[in-house]
């Protein structure tokens, strides 16, 4: 079933009399529970893209459906929507809080989603084991291991739809 849905979508800039087409009419789409990586050389508008199917910014013309929902008519403050409730992202430097547990780190979403305690916890015990971190779930981010830190950014994202990896994947174990 199809999750992603881009069709004959562009977006350029205008640099005082240069148009740069940072994507140029492309054409996409991506199922539920496919993996997908986007390659391509420096500049060739893979982020553009990543921020499109992202919520991040919309396209200038063309199509955009992410889970039956038309996205390019919506506001910003759907868009935000949409990116709590729908879209994980895991950055290059995992951003988890220094001062919180494993567990805490991956709570926080969940508590910004008001969800009560009674619901959180299995939600991130289970986040946790899927990642193979329950042992460490006392742990902070200084007291983890590189890839243990990005794990734990992949546990925050649980119960997304859209999830997105910025960089290199070696250090998922
Ligand atoms: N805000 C902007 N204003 C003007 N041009 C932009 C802007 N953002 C990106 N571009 C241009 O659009 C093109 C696509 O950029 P984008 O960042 O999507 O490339 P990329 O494939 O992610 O590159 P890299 O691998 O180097 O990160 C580039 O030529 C870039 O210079």
């Amino acid at each position: 079933m199809t999750l992603i849905h881009i069709e004959n979508a562009s977006k350029y800039y205008t640099m005082g009399e240069e148009i740069i087409k940072a994507l140029d009419d492309i054409s996409l789409d991506i199922d539920r529970g496919e993996f997908v990586a986007i390659m391509g050389p420096s500049g060739s508008g893979k982020s553009t893209l990543m921020n499109i199917i992202g919520c991040l910014d919309v396209a200038d013309k063309g199509v955009y459906d992410l889970d039956g929902q038309e996205i390019n008519v919506l506001k910003d403050s759907q868009l935000a929507e949409i990116r709590n409730q729908k879209i994980g992202f895991v950055f290059q430097s995992f951003n988890l809080l220094p001062r919180l547990s494993a567990y805490e780190n991956v709570e926080l979403p969940l508590i910004y989603r008001g969800m009560s305690k009674k619901e959180r916890e299995p939600l991130v015990l289970h986040a946790l084991e899927s990642v193979d971190l329950l042992d460490r779930k006392k742990h902070f981010p200084s007291e983890l291991s590189g890839g243990q830190q990005q794990r734990v950014a992949i546990a925050q994202q649980a119960k997304r739809v859209v999830y997105f990896r910025d960089g290199r994947l070696s250090e998922v174990g």
